[in-house]
C-alpha cells in the first residue's frame, strides 16, 4: 500500500549575516506498509517520526525539502496525488490536538470527514464506541478535555473510509479502555484491507496491535522487526538500539543506556549509535551502515546477525 524509499528532509534556514544553513532531520528512510497491516514506528522524542507522518501527507513546513520516492497503490505519491488523497484515501490521526477547527462543533468534523453512508449515523457510532457522550457532538474544541478530544481525532479518521491511516501518537491521555478501543479499532480497519503506521512511545501498547516494528533512530529506521522477535526478552532484536529501547522498559528490567540521540545537524560519520554501544568498533565510526536483511527483518548495523 505505502512504500518509502530513501526519504531525506532537511530544513533550510537562514543564519546571522544571511547565510543559508541545512539541517538534515531524516535521511535515507525506507519503510513499506502492507494491506491488512499495522506497522508501528518507534523511537525516540525528536527521532523523526511526526516529520515522517508529515512528509507522507505532503503537510510538511515551506522550508522542508524531501527527497527520495513514496509510493501509494503502486504510484507515485507526488504532492498532487498527496493533496487528492489527503482525508480520503489517507487519514491523519494528528500528535496535536491543535489540529482540529476551533470554531467548529466536534460532531460537523467528524461528520464532515464521512465520504460514504450516512454522516449523522457514522459519528453516533463512533461516539459510541468510544463512549463519548453524544452531547459532545455540540462542543466546540476548547470544551473538551484532553482524553475526549483524542477520541474526536481518532473518531474522524475511522469514519472516513480511509486506506492508509497515519496514527501519530493516538493514545496518550486515553484511559484504558478508550487505549484498547483504540487500538482494536486499528485491528479492525486492517482486518478492512486498510493499512495503518501507528507511531507510539508506548512498545509495549504497540506490540499488543502491531504486525511489524519500525525502529527510527537519529532520523532514520534502525530495525524492522516482527513482533515476535521481542519475545523472550528480545532474542530476536537485530539493533543494539532496539535492544536497549526494549530493555529499558519496566516489564524488562529498565537497564538505561547512557548517553542520549544525537540532535540533527550534529556532523556523524559512522553509524549515529556508536558512540553508545557496546558492540561498536572501529568500522561502526567510520561507515554508515546500509539497511540489510537479518533474518525475517532488517537492520542498520554491521554486526547483527
Ligand atoms: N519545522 C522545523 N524546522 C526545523 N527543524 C524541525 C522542524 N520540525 C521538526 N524539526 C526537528 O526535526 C526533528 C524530528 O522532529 P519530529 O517532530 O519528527 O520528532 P518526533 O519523533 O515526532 O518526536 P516526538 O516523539 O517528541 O513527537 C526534531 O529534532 C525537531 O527539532
Ligand atoms: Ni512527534
Amino acid at each position: 500500500m505505502l512504500e518509502i524509499q530513501d526519504l531525506s528532509i532537511r530544513f533550510s534556514r537562514f543564519q546571522r549575516g544571511m547565510k543559508q544553513v541545512q539541517t538534515e532531520v531524516l535521511h535515507h528512510l525506507s519503510l513499506s506498509i502492507h494491506a491488512e497491516e499495522i506497522v508501528a514506528v518507534v523511537g525516540s522524542s525528536g527521532s523523526g517520526k511526526s516529520l515522517l507522518a508529515h512528509a507522507i501527507l505532503g503537510i510538511l513546513p515551506g522550508n522542508a525539502r524531501v527527497s527520495g520516492h513514496m509510493e501509494f497503490k503502486g504510484e507515485a505519491l507526488t504532492p498532487k496525488r498527496q493533496k487528492q488523497l489527503r482525508g480520503r484515501e489517507i487519514a491523519l490521526i494528528p500528535q496535536s490536538v491543535q489540529y482540529l477547527d476551533p470554531l467548529m462543533s466536534v460532531g460537523e468534523q467528524v461528520r464532515q470527514a464521512v465520504r460514504q453512508g450516512d454522516p449523522v449515523e457514522k459519528q453516533r457510532g463512533a461516539f459510541r464506541r468510544f463512549h463519548l457522550a453524544q452531547q459532545v457532538a455540540d462542543f466546540f474544541p476548547f470544551q473538551l478535555s484532553g482524553g475526549m478530544a483524542r477520541k474526536v481525532l481518532v473518531s474522524t479518521a475511522t469514519v472516513s473510509g480511509a486506506r492508509l491511516f497515519i496514527a501519530d501518537e493516538p493514545t496518550p491521555g486515553l484511559d484504558a479502555p478508550a487505549m484498547k478501543e483504540t487500538l482494536g479499532r486499528f485491528r479492525l480497519l486492517a482486518e478492512e484491507g486498510g493499512a495503518v503506521m501507528l507511531i507510539t512511545h508506548d512498545i509495549e501498547a504497540a506490540l499488543t496491535v502491531a504486525d511489524r516494528v519500525a525502529v527510527l533512530y537519529a532520523g532514520t529506521v534502525v530495525e524492522i522487526a516482527c513482533r515476535s522477535d521481542f519475545a523472550d526478552h528480545g532474542s530476536g532484536l537485530r539493533h543494539p538500539y532496539t535492544k536497549a529501547l526494549w530493555s529499558a522498559l519496566p516489564s524488562q528490567h529498565f537497564t538505561a543506556t547512557a548517553g542520549s540521540q544525537p540532535l540533527p545537524g550534529e556532523k556523524l560519520e559512522g553509524c549515529a549509535f556508536a558512540s553508545r554501544c557496546e558492540a561498536a568498533t572501529q568500522e561502526c565510526r567510520i561507515q554508515f551502515p546500509g539497511l540489510r536483511g537479518v533474518r525475517n527483518g532488517k537492520t542498520r548495523c554491521l554486526h547483527a546477525t
